[in-house]
């Protein structure tokens, strides 16, 4: 029995939770079964049909005001709460039949992701629970303002992809906001020349950045992490996109191919 996953991560406000609302919006269009969990114990409110919420576990406003925990620690309280009570994730997930795909909306404090194993916890008990998991990693095209911000939003995503060990996919979000952008420009952004951007870089940091700069850049470039995937939320055709990447990496079409077939076959037995 296999199911599929996506994880959204990426740092707050990058448009995540946009993503799930639109994705179910589209799956639902399609006729195509799509789950969305709310892994953030501080999110208020939702555009999308929630099938599993962590507030109903446990929530950043209980933590704080029993424990006097400011946001950020009782969000790490709640992630570690949910970490030893895991079966109650399994339940929910339990439901859920075969092939059914998942999308877990996760909050935004990315040290979730590079400084704390919740996650990479998170996603072996997936693995172990039958799921095909595919990270998707958001950054908003805002970070194509400069390429000290564009490398910066790079190195975060590295650095969830080595902790999480998981297939990752780099998308830069909220494309609609770069219609005033020539395609040349946003082309150079989504497959980065790797030279050009350091080249780019030395100009707006002393020269005493120079080694490390390089350094970083082919960091980067070895790990192949300064490709996008392009993502304009208000255009069906650009998650139509996402989703066809997504569903090859998983091989999710091949699967429900299969079990399609397995009633014929099954005809074929009895007959
Ligand atoms: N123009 C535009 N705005 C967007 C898009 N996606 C999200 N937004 C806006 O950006 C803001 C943040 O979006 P969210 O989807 O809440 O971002 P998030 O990553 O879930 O944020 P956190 O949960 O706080 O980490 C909201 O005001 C959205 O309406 C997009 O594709 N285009
Ligand atoms: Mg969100």
């Amino acid at each position: 029995m296999v199911k599929f996953a996506q994880v959204v991560l990426g740092p707050a406000g990058s448009g995540k939770s946009t993503y799930c609302a639109e994705l179910q919006r589209y799956c639902n269009d399609k006729r195509r079964v799509l789950h969305v969990i709310n892994l953030d114990p501080a999110a208020e409110e939702f555009k999308y049909a929630v099938s599993v919420d962590i507030r109903d576990l446990i929530s950043v406003d209980e933590v704080g005001e029993e424990m006097s925990l400011g946001p950020n620690g009782a969000l790490v309280y709640c992630m570690e709460f949910m970490l030893h009570n895991l079966e109650w994730l399994e339940d929910k997930l339990d439901a859920f039949v075969d092939n059914d795909y998942v999308v877990f909306d996760l909050p935004g404090q990315i040290e979730l992701y590079t400084h704390f194993p919740f996650m990479r916890e998170l996603i072996s008990k997936l693995h172990r629970w039958d799921f095909r998991v595919q990270a998707l990693y958001f950054l908003d095209s805002q970070f194509m303002a400069d390429s000290t911000k564009f490398f910066g939003g790079c190195i975060t995503a590295l650095s969830a992809m080595i902790q999480l060990e998981i297939p990752h996919l780099n998308i830069m979000s909220k494309m609609d906001l770069t219609r005033d952008m020539t395609k040349r420009k946003v082309d150079e952004y989504m497959d980065a020349d790797i030279d050009m951007l350091i080249s780019d870089l030395s100009r707006t940091t002393p020269p005493r950045f120079m080694k490390l700069n390089n350094a970083m850049g082919s960091l980067l470039d070895d790990f192949g992490m300064v490709s996008f995937v392009p993502l304009d939320i208000t255009d069906d055709d650009s998650i139509a996109t996402l989703l066809l990447m997504v569903d090859l990496a998983l091989q999710y079409e091949d699967e429900v191919d299969q079990s399609r077939e397995v009633p014929d076959e099954v005809d074929e037995c009895s007959e």
